[in-house]
């Protein structure tokens, strides 16, 4: 009898330290999935740019507040520029600013393009009395935070990963920004209380493989040639979802091929100058039966005025702390100069003006997501925003290589791209 019993406890014990063993293994596993799984680490870390301590420190949140007060104007509006540091943001903010609004930048520095033409823009900002947050759309953490300190009435969004032909070389990155990073930046917006007007940019990649020229915002889009298209029109339908759903007001600007100082380096007018100048060959896409490609180059002061004009005229979103209370304006905008030039041109005139003759490869298009042609119809945005662009292609170039020589010049550095 007590040996079977004894057996029977022995058994009892063991199986309870088999249970505890494997439950102690099962806790550790969901443990360590929590902490590894990339919700958690895209979600509450702030790792890359924005750390706790940062967004607990007084004097970080005293900048942020002091920089989204409206100076001058009575009624001036609170405006969080996403992509502060990047071309076209930068002059936003700056001419926002100038002219009294208030303004926070946030942009994450990415490596996309020299670093250090983003931190001189960012160094320009601050002379600009424009403080630019280093930190990631991607961070609901550092957006809520930054909607606590300031109650922003209009959200510029320009943060984005661009490039048409990089999308072959880094697809994800197109996703995790234009996708991913505008779906969390409108989960804050629709939360906030109020919800701000957001103004956003889409681009004139969305017109795809259209041959129907101008390009109209009534004309379909759904022949994207590009992966970068393929996101930005992904943007669209998402900005009507979130328009629908919480009654957020959303524009979308299609900004056309935008140039000038203070540029994008991965841009062919940026790379031209510099190999230019530096007499190496550049690289000219010719379409079939020897089809001059050509864009619709706009001068980045007219698309400043354009995003302007698209904040100022956005009505109030309708809905508040994540609920609609009724219809919201949804907007889509061409931005572009309505002139088409072929690349070859463009080569002209810069040769012209950098007094170098360009060392040029005529190739056909490689399949890289370029299209043949841009041109826009700006009708519409000229009716609702005023928008007139001024600058033609010869003017804005020398403006740019006026600022390209200066800027080049002054930092002993040749840009890398
Ligand atoms: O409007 C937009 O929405 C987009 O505009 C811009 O794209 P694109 O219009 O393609 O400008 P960009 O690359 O400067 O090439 C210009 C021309 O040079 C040709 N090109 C280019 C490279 C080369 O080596 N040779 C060449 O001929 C090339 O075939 C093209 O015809 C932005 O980069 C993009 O982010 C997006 O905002």
């Amino acid at each position: 009898m007590d040996k079977p019993l004894s057996v029977n406890r022995f058994r009892y014990h063991f199986s309870i330290a088999r249970l505890v063993f494997w439950t102690c293994i099962f806790l550790g596993l969901i443990l360590l999935f929590f902490f590894h799984s990339p919700h958690s680490s895209s979600s509450s870390s702030t790792s890359d740019s924005a750390p706790r301590r940062i967004l607990a420190d007084p004097d970080w949140e005293s900048r942020v507040i002091k920089s989204g007060k409206p100076r001058s104007r009575a009624g001036g509006l609170r405006v969080l520029v996403t992509g502060a540091a990047g071309f076209v943001g930068t002059h936003v903010c700056a001419t926002l600013r100038r002219r009294g609004d208030g303004v926070v930048g946030l942009d994450n520095f990415n490596a996309y393009y020299d670093p250090a033409l983003k931190q001189a823009r960012r160094s320009l900002l601050e002379r600009a009395d424009v403080f630019v947050v280093k930190g990631d759309i991607n961070n609901p953490t550092l957006l809520s935070k930054l909607f606590e300190l300031v109650q922003f009435t209009h959200v510029m969004h320009l943060a984005a990963q661009a490039g048409v032909r990089y999308a072959m070389k880094n697809p994800s990155s197109y996703v995790h920004s234009n996708i991913a990073g505008f779906v969390n930046l409108l989960e804050v917006c629709k939360s906030a209380n109020p919800q701000p007007a957001i103004v956003w940019a889409s681009s004139s990649s969305v017109y795809g493989l259209n041959t129907k020229v101008p390009f109209s915002e009534k004309d379909r889009t759904d022949k994207p040639s590009s992966l970068y298209a393929a996101t930005k029109k992904a943007g669209e339908e998402i900005a009507h979802t979130y328009n629908h759903i919480y009654g957020l007001s959303i524009t979308g600007l299609r900004f056309f091929t935008v140039y000038g100082p203070w540029g994008r380096p991965d841009m062919a007018y940026f790379f031209f100058t510099k190999d230019i100048l530096k007499g190496k060959p550049i690289t000219i896409f010719e379409g079939p039966d020897h089809f001059s490609v050509a864009r619709d180059f706009t001068y980045i002061d007219d698309i400043v005025k354009g995003c302007l004009g698209a904040l100022d005229t956005a009505k109030k979103s309708t809905g508040s702390g994540g609920v609609k209370k009724g219809p919201a304006q949804l907007r889509v905008f061409n931005l572009g100069n309505t002139s088409p030039v072929p690349v070859s041109k463009l080569v002209n005139i810069l040769e012209k003006l950098l007094k170098v003759k360009a060392k040029k490869i005529v190739l056909p298009m490689p399949a890289n997501g370029d299209v043949l042609f841009t041109h826009a119809n700006i009708s519409l945005a000229q009716r609702e925003l005023g928008y007139k662009p001024t600058t033609d292609l010869q003017t804005g170039l020398k403006k740019f290589v006026r600022w390209y020589l200066n800027f080049y010049t002054r930092t002993g550095k040749t840009s890398n791209v």
